[in-house]
């Protein structure tokens, strides 16, 4: 059956971030892939130059309203990620809340992209916005270790710390946490890098506790833009796919 995904992500005409990172890749893996690019940049904003436009929240609501008029607003998915501007992030989370009332199994999956490495590369105000209006719709969370610490205000120097964060997280909405990459020390060598996640499950008492996975991933010595967007398209593509594992 027809699986479709509504990304709303950045595009660049060089490399491959944002949507350029997630379409093909979920294409490849069987869902169909509506993208709306919330800016369209020369390359990411890594390089010394980037140059190009972001799309207004007007602009937003102008594509959405065309999507409605045709009566193809109904989406199996929704996955966002970078994005710059205020009223922009505020119509993305009522396009969100519109469409779960529409497929109330919706999943929300969201890459709160802010920054990394201990640096903001979005403008602070959108802080707020994320933690407290688009966190708690999202049901799939990907934060890296520094937008995890920005959203709880709690820093993470060990394992127990990410756990503690990864429930914070939990009571602000999200079932299902992936730290996509963490400072932590790896037990298999400083050659790996660590990434933890954590399910809400219910049991069949009823009560509800966490299954935490901690993943130990070979490093690659290099530094790589883009790879958080990935990792946030294939996550929903691979939960999609094997829903209980
Ligand atoms: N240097 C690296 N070596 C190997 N894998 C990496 C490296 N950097 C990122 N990754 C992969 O990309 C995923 C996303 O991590 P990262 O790029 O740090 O996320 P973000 O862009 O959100 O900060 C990691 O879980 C890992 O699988
Ligand atoms: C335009 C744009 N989109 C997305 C990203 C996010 O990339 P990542 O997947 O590494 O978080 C960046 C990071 O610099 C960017 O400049």
């Amino acid at each position: 059956m027809e699986c479709r995904v509504l990304s709303i992500q950045s595009h660049v005409v060089r490399g491959y971030v944002g949507n350029k990172s997630a379409t093909f890749p979920l294409q490849v893996l069987g869902f169909e892939v509506d993208s709306i690019n919330s800016v369209q940049f020369s390359n990411h904003t890594g390089y010394s130059h980037w140059k190009g436009q972001v799309l207004t929240a007007d602009e937003l609501n102008v594509l959405y309203e065309g999507i409605k008029l045709n009566k193809v607003n109904r989406y199996d998915y929704i996955l966002t990620g970078y994005s710059r501007d205020t009223s922009f992030l505020m119509t993305v989370v009522d396009i969100i809340q519109e469409l779960k009332k529409a497929n109330p199994s919706l999943v929300y999956v969201c890459d709160p992209v802010m920054g990394d490495q201990g640096a903001m590369y979005v403008p602070e105000y959108l802080l707020p916005v994320y933690r407290d209006n688009v966190v708690p719709l999202a049901d799939i969370l990907t934060p890296n270790q520094f937008e995890a610490e920005l959203l709880t205000g709690r820093k993470i120097t060990t394992e127990e710390d990410a756990v503690e964060v990864m429930d914070l997280l939990h009571k602000m909405g999200p079932e299902t946490v992936v730290l996509t990459s963490t400072d932590l020390p790896s037990r298999r060598g400083d050659q790996f890098l660590v990434a933890l996640g954590s399910q809400k499950i219910v049991k069949p008492d009823g009560t509800v506790t966490s299954q935490i996975i901690c993943m130990d991933i070979p490093k690659v010595d290099a530094v790589f833009v883009g790879t958080g967007d990935l990792f946030a398209a294939l996550l929903l593509a691979w939960t999609h796919h094997y829903p209980k594992d």
